[in-house]
């Protein structure tokens, strides 16, 4: 294994595994850190862990076992996978996971680098843009768990980092790669070790994934990626061939906790041409709705039927102030994965999961173990093997085209 990633939720281990793939890499995700070595022909290794909203000092823990299991894999370069719209808290988890892993690795020069550019964000001036409007205004201020209010990357991760935090304006990317590497250096004389690199195109990732070459730790979402396959392939070290996919015939069903704009809209449309149900948050606390009724209803209704908690931000915080943000996303993360359980238990062969979090609640609840990266149905989400009978696709809260439900389905049965 060359490269080794960390990612902090599933749906986005699955979008860098997606780029990786793409790029050429034979790529496997894991499901936490797996207990037996990895085989011989993978070369880009994907932990996936739920670090994302947990404790810092558990997210720490786990990245760390994650690294040792990665250099005794034998990587050579660790990226570390965050997500695009950088969601963290003024305590962590990005700032205290990165500290850590750069300790470990020695590593002084850490790029941070969320920018995506297929999903419209782009850094400028240190600040996160989703499309054409500015992080905090896009609608993940209202996030769940994440409220991101603040567009200064720099800012937001001064808070939750011991060390210094430097830039590298767009002016310097634009100069390439050369340039890059002398800006990042200069940072690193200036003693900080932390550095937000602005990306405002695909170009630009290319050129930062060359002056990232040989760097021992990167930090960002699944674009800066984008760049580091060539640093290998330049040297003859990777295959080039990706991995090879077969889809699945069988039902297909939808379970969706993301309540992001994106899913919103997704699940509107869908519910225009396939039967849908909604889940209360109340009902499912309160034991009024059980998993065994949702999921009976899935196995019974025709077309691609989807069971939807997703709800407006208003509907979210009155839950939230009722039963407690944490309370209430535990109680439906549970509910998503007994549900899936029981699904696979009654034959169901293809899954579609929206939400990182409700993702990670299937996949564990599922216990998937390892993942094959197969053909990506929109930017950032691949399709994927579970196992011989199961095919998924886990979905960003914020990825996919609003018909994202229906053409993921077609994807998951190709070649079936
Ligand atoms: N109706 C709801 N009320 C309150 N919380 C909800 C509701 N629906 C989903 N959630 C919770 O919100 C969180 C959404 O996060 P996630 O699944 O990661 O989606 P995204 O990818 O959009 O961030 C999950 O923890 C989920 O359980
Ligand atoms: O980088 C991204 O935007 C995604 O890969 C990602 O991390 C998704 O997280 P969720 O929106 O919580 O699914």
């Amino acid at each position: 294994m060359l490269l080794g990633c960390i990612g902090d939720d599933f749906t986005g281990s699955s979008d860098l595994a997606n780029t990786l793939s793409k790029q050429g890499m034979r790529v496997v995700q894991y499901t936490g850190v797996p207990e037996a070595p990895a085989a011989r022909d993978v070369e880009a290794g994907v932990v996936a862990l739920k670090s994302r909203s947990i404790a810092p000092a558990d997210a720490v823990a786990q990245s760390l076992q994650a690294l040792d299991w990665l250099l005794a894999q034998g990587c050579e370069q660790i990226f570390f996978k965050y997500c695009s719209t950088f969601d963290s808290t003024p305590e962590g988890n990005i700032g205290p996971v990165a500290d850590a892993l750069a300790e470990r690795l020695d590593a002084h020069k850490v790029i941070f680098c969320p920018a995506f550019p297929g999903t419209g964000r782009s850094i400028y001036q240190g600040h996160l843009f989703v499309g054409d409007v500015l992080l905090s205004e896009s609608g993940m201020q209202n996030h769940p768990l994440t409220p991101m209010t603040d567009p200064d990357i720099r800012r937001w991760l001064a808070h939750q980092t011991v060390h210094a935090v430097g830039h590298v304006s767009a002016a310097r990317v634009l100069q390439g790669a050369e340039a890059i590497s002398a800006a990042l250096t200069a940072e690193h004389e200036a003693g900080r070790r932390m550095i937000v690199v602005d990306a405002l195109q695909d170009a630009d990732l290319m050129e930062i994934g060359a002056a990232a070459a040989g760097l021992p730790l990167i930090t960002g979402g699944s674009g800066v990626a984008l760049g580091l396959p060539r640093n290998f392939a330049r040297d003859g070290r990777i295959a080039g061939t990706g991995s090879a996919w077969q889809g699945q015939a069988g039902k297909c069903v939808a379970l969706s906790g993301s309540c992001s704009r994106a899913t919103r809209d997704q699940v509107a449309l869908h519910k225009k041409s396939h039967p849908a149900f909604e889940i209360i948050a109340a009902d499912v606390i309160g034991g009024d709705l059980t998993a065994e009724q949702a999921a009976c209803w899935l196995m019974d209704a025709d077309g691609i039927p989807l069971a939807y908690s997703s709800a407006d931000p208003e509907v979210v915080k009155e839950v939230q102030e009722k039963y407690g943000r944490e309370a209430s996303a535990k109680a439906l993360e549970d509910f998503f994965a007994e549900v899936s359980r029981r699904l696979v238990a009654g034959g169901i062969t293809k899954i579609l999961t929206a939400g990182g979090e409700t993702s990670g609640a299937v996949v564990e609840g599922l216990d998937l173990t390892t993942l094959e990266i197969g053909p990506e149905i929109d930017p950032g989400v691949p399709a994927l093997r579970a196992g011989p009978d199961l095919v998924i696709a886990l979905k960003s809260g914020n990825f996919g085209a609003p018909d994202y439900f229906g053409k993921a389905a077609a994807v998951l049965g190709q070649g079936a």
